[in-house]
């Protein structure tokens, strides 16, 4: 595939989580946090589309008659929910491998996705959605504000942009690569610390690509409960941005 001046897909990566696909809806599998992590952030995702979208407040299709794009969306773990809520969703992954697992499962689920597999500047060029989401995926790319900038791009006016990823801190670092990646709860060598954005950071990008930073939680984990929705952002948080209208 042919690489942009703008391109965000470091194709260690793509490799890395391609590997990954096969196993990727197997919640006790190599991708067994992300399924952990699923119901939480789409309980954060929904409060926010019943805020902003006003098809289906509080029922069962709040999406339905808006377009949704899930960028890095490795084999569907969020587009099949999105697309339950009624929306008309498109998946965009770096790694072919998983749009392959993600169209079967799909198709097994008989659920009507449009999956691409590509590099997101590729993919969504020249297309607007209503919202767009990227799930723990900015902390993987070789350009975090080109990646904020193509995401925006992709934002319809009025849209809503909500994306997720682990704060770099003391507690990140033990908790995802220690003890995460040491344990094999998380496949080794997925993070690079380094590369994780503050909460300031992040919606520092948002406002330079020309959104409106609306609301910040914490994704934190407790032995007690679990993951969970919180005001704790030091180890993981979810941000909502909206475009003008
Ligand atoms: C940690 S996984 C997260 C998958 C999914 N968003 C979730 O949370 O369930 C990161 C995914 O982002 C994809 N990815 C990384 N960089 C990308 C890019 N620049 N464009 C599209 N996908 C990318 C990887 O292939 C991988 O599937």
């Amino acid at each position: 595939m042919a690489m942009t001046s703008k391109a965000t897909i470091d194709p260690r990566e793509a490799e890395h989580f391609g590997k990954l696909a096969a196993d990727w809806w197997n919640p006790r599998g190599s991708s067994a946090m992300l399924h952990r992590l699923n119901p939480v952030r789409l309980r954060y995702i929904r409060e926010a589309v019943d805020q902003h979208f006003d098809a289906d407040p509080q029922g069962f299709a709040p999406l339905k008659g808006y377009s949704a794009v899930d960028v890095g969306c490795g084999a569907g773990l969020l587009c099949e929910p999105l697309a339950r809520l009624g929306g008309q969703v498109t998946g965009i992954d770096a790694a072919p491998q998983n749009i392959g697992a993600a169209r079967a499962h799909a198709a097994a689920s008989g659920l009507v996705i449009d999956y691409v597999a590509g590099e997101a500047e590729a993919a969504i060029a020249g297309r607007q959605f209503d919202l767009v989401t990227s799930m723990e995926v900015i902390e993987h790319v070789t350009d975090p504000a080109a990646f904020v900038a193509t995401l925006a791009g992709a934002l319809a006016p009025g849209g809503l942009m909500i994306l997720s990823t682990p704060n770099r801190t003391p507690l990140s670092r033990l908790a995802m690569i220690t003890l995460g990646e040491g344990a094999g709860m998380i496949p080794r060598g997925t993070h690079d610390h380094e590369k994780f954005l503050t909460p300031d950071e992040l919606t520092e990008l948002l406002r330079g690509a020309g959104l409106e930073p609306i609301d910040l939680r914490g994704l934190s984990f407790s032995p007690m409960a679990g993951f969970h929705l919180s005001d704790d952002v030091s180890l993981n948080y979810l941000v909502s941005a909206r475009r003008a209208a």
